[in-house]
């Protein structure tokens, strides 16, 4: 299988200590107990096999660069976090790196295949690999969960209803939804729109899945369940998950290994167990949820220079309309002189 070249990962580890990605399948988790899993996941990221590896990836929009130079690798069969202060890219990376927007430079390289510079029918077969979880489920209204679930089923493969029944009824069970199935969205609550999006999600047996703020609009013990469930569903499929989230408590349950994001720029990627324990003051800060340090106020700076920016661009612009006036009504001026 063809790989990306090895990325630069910034460690705490002094530069020698960074391994290379080595090929190397490892079966999924076995144990269900959070702390017993962090334990155990003390494993370092490039002695894993990648299933996703981003090089230089560089995103902007008009002047803003979102995200600049972003390089690493998701190992497979693990659950990665996402995670940095709002606005940071987070989403622009999700959305990038399932295809739905395209880096101004940089490859991203999915089970061994370029995707950015890839013809669209050939993304739409990689994109058959992915499940994503939208914040808000992303479910039809107008369909009971059932009908939900099965779309991407009758939307993308000649299975036949009674197949796609079974597959349905498999996943709703997954998910624990198998008595709510003739709901509509609108009936039932946020956490069970969840369950209902991550059923969908799972309905092509995807090889990796996103999701994005799985725990938005939950109270603190439906956060606490749906971890639970994502993280037996990921040992009973073997799937690629990756979170995009800011929720600590959840991350600590769940995920094997966290990238954050600051300042448009990967600060890191390491287990979460080496997260904890890691002394940049980035990283501390994040992880322990305080207010002082690095992020804060100054990000809150950043948003106002830009507005500023776009506030002074526009003057300017005025400034410029009005000269030109200026110019023209003197040149009338003159001309009737
Ligand atoms: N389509 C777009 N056009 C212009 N700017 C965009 C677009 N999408 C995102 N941005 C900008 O990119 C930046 C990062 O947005 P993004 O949604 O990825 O942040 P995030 O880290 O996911 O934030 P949050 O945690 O609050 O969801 C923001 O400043 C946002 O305004």
């Amino acid at each position: 299988m063809r790989r990306a070249p090895s990325a630069r990962r910034p460690t705490c580890a002094p530069a020698d200590r960074q391994e290379e990605v080595a090929p190397r399948r490892i079966p999924p988790h076995q144990s269900t107990d959070a702390s017993q899993r962090l334990a155990t996941t003390h494993e370092e990221a490039g002695t894993l096999e990648p299933i996703i590896q981003l090089r230089g990836v560089t995103k902007s929009f008009g002047s803003h660069t979102v995200l600049e130079d972003i390089s690493f690798d998701i190992p497979r069969n693990r659950i990665s976090a996402i995670m940095g202060p709002s606005g940071t890219g987070k989403s622009v990376l999700l959305k990038t790196i399932i295809g739905l927007l395209r880096p101004d430079r940089g490859e991203i390289w999915i089970d061994g295949e370029e995707t950015v510079r890839m013809r669209e029918r050939d993304l739409y077969r990689v994109r058959r690999k992915f499940g994503v979880l939208f914040q808000d489920g992303a479910l039809f209204g107008s369909l009971d969960l059932y009908d939900n679930i099965a779309f991407p089923l009758r939307e993308h493969t000649r299975k036949s209803e009674g197949e796609i029944r079974r597959i349905t009824m498999e996943k709703a069970s997954l998910v624990g939804l198998v008595d709510h199935l003739r709901k509509f969205p609108g009936e039932v609550s946020g956490g069970m729109k969840k369950r209902a999006g991550l059923a969908r999600a799972l309905a092509l047996d995807p090889e990796i899945v996103f999701f994005d703020e799985p725990d938005s609009g939950l109270d603190p013990v439906r956060v606490a369940y749906l971890d639970e469930l994502v993280r037996k569903i990921q040992e009973e499929t073997g799937a690629t998950f990756t979170i995009i989230t800011h929720n600590i408590p959840s991350v600590m349950r769940t995920a094997d290994f966290v990238a954050v994001l600051f300042r448009s720029g990967l600060v890191r990627f390491a287990s979460t167990q080496d997260m904890i324990t890691c002394d940049d003051h980035i990283i501390r800060q994040f992880m322990a949820g305080r207010a002082g340090g690095p992020i804060g106020m100054d990000e809150l700076a950043t948003e106002r220079t830009e507005v500023e920016n776009e506030l002074v661009e526009r003057a300017a612009a005025r400034d410029e309309a009005s000269r030109d006036r200026r110019e023209l009504e003197r040149a009338h001026g003159v001309m009737q002189v």
